[in-house]
């Protein structure tokens, strides 16, 4: 379960993981802010006032018009940016800056070019837990290659591999150093659609064997339906909050057939598409106010 709504109350706290108290993020006027949101006496907010609840064993997708703050987000959790105000709290500690107990996997792989796919896998454990035995360290990386389907490609270089391929490198780079929750920014955004349609269905199937809390940003709604038990639908920015929470319904293990087929399928998907619309056409309507 995920909530946007004000603190749980203590009866059901204790299966919240991961908790959002009035998170914002402001940055200074100057730079990386689009010319049609810029004004030079004024700080830029980018996401206000965010509460949520996530719950061990989720699933939980992000949502929202391009450039609302998404990654903003994610960022805070990760520990790559601080809040300007507001908690993340995990398993009730707060999160202060980046840790192991948070796996990480971008859209651009962010992979060592010069290191093959193994030593990749191994250098994250290595440097997570530099006391591990050397059986036990390569034990891992196997365990990890195998899951992710990478056998036989251990010896290659990031550029030897697709993308697709890449991309396995980094799920199963954060998820050999075994991270409390698996953060997601745009993990298949650089991949084509059938690479992406393939390694959806295999993060599905990964994520059946511990079902891991993920949080992951998407732009697609059919991978967000496909992936999801709840889905957070971003309003547009500045100062961006959360409009809605959807829960997916959908029983699992699922496969792309089963889902589309699914009664609440088409209702879900609508109302998404009608929020992507809505917020989206609002954020070019500003765009064209400011250069006219
Ligand atoms: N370091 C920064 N300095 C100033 N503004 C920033 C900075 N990082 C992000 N922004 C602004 O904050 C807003 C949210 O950016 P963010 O990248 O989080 O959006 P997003 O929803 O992830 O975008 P997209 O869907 O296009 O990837 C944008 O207007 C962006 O220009």
């Amino acid at each position: 379960m995920i909530t946007s709504s004000p603190p749980v109350d203590m009866e059901t706290s204790t299966s919240v993981q991961l908790s959002l108290r009035n998170v914002s993020k402001v940055f200074p006027a100057k730079g990386g802010i689009p010319f049609f949101k810029r004004n030079s006496t004024s700080n830029f907010i980018a996401i206000e006032d965010i509460s949520l609840d996530i719950q061990h064993n989720t699933f939980v997708t992000i949502i929202g018009p391009s450039g609302c703050g998404k990654s903003t987000l994610l960022n805070i959790i990760a520990g790559l940016s601080t809040a300007t105000s507001g908690t993340v709290d995990l398993d009730g500690q707060p999160i202060l800056g980046p840790g192991p107990d948070r796996g990480m996997v971008f859209q651009n792989y962010a992979l060592m070019p010069w290191m093959t796919v193994e030593e990749n896998i191994r250098f994250a454990v290595e440097t997570v837990y530099p006391k591990l035995s050397k059986q036990r360290l390569q034990g891992i990386v196997r365990e990890n290659i195998d899951r992710v389907g990478l056998d036989g490609a251990e010896k290659k270089h990031p550029h030897e591999l697709s993308g697709g391929m890449r991309q396995r490198v980094g799920i199963a780079r954060a998820l050999a150093i075994d991270p409390k929750i698996l953060l997601m920014d745009e993990p298949f955004g650089a991949l084509d659609a059938l690479t992406r349609g393939f390694l959806q269905e295999e993060v599905e199937r990964i994520w059946e064997q511990d079902r891991k809390t993920v949080v992951m940003i998407t732009h697609s709604i059919d991978e967000a339906l496909l992936l999801s038990d709840q889905i957070v639908m971003m309003t547009r920015g500045p100062a961006a909050k959360i409009d809605e929470v959807l829960e997916v319904p959908f029983p699992r293990p699922r496969n792309r057939l089963e889902v589309e087929q699914h009664p609440e399928y088409h209702k879900l998907k609508a109302e998404m598409e009608a929020h992507l619309y809505r917020e989206t056409r609002f954020v070019e309507q500003d765009r064209i106010k400011v250069k006219a």
